[in-house]
């Protein structure tokens, strides 16, 4: 696995942690994005290397609302970038490793993404990502 892709906050109110976010970072959010699929509106910050996801869940029974509701607001995920999501998850699941999506699927800004259960990792939800690279 390469760099920390990003961290993923999980938040009640996007819009609200949006101005956290900017006066906490001193920095825009250079992007919001809606991921259907995943029942979550999500918000990006760079700082320096890194990236900051703010989630904020769509339905209640999207995997944030349910986070929120058992833990309340926090750190929800760490998310790895990797150079084949492929072949990282055929390692992963031979380590014995439980992957929650069997096939890769899209994420937000531009990744293809999987997750690793938490209960696998100390407690930690983890996220692979690989850019999705237009030809
Ligand atoms: C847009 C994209 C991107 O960046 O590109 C994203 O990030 S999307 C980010 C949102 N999407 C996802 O998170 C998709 C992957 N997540 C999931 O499949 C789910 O949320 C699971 C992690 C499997 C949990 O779902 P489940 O329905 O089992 O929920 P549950 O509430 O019954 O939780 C089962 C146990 O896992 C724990 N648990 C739940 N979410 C957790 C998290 N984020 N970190 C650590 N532990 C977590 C609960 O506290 C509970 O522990 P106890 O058993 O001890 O009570
Ligand atoms: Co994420």
């Amino acid at each position: 696995m390469n760099k920390i892709e990003h961290i993923g906050i999980a938040v009640n109110s996007l819009e609200k942690s949006i101005d956290v976010y900017q006066k906490l970072l001193n920095t825009d959010c250079y992007k919001t994005e809606l991921v259907v699929s995943e029942l979550v509106n999500t918000a990006f910050f760079k700082t320096g290397e890194n990236k900051v996801e703010l989630l904020e869940g769509t339905a209640p029974e999207s995997a944030i609302a349910k986070f929120i509701e058992k833990k309340g607001e926090g750190i929800h995920h760490i998310a790895f970038a990797v150079d084949d999501i492929l072949a990282e998850m055929e390692r992963l699941k031979q380590e014995g490793f439980v992957l929650l999506n069997e096939q890769p699927k899209k994420g937000a800004d531009n990744k293809m993404v999987c997750f690793v259960h938490p209960k696998d990792t100390n407690g930690v939800l983890i996220e692979l990502c690989q850019e999705i690279k237009w030809i």
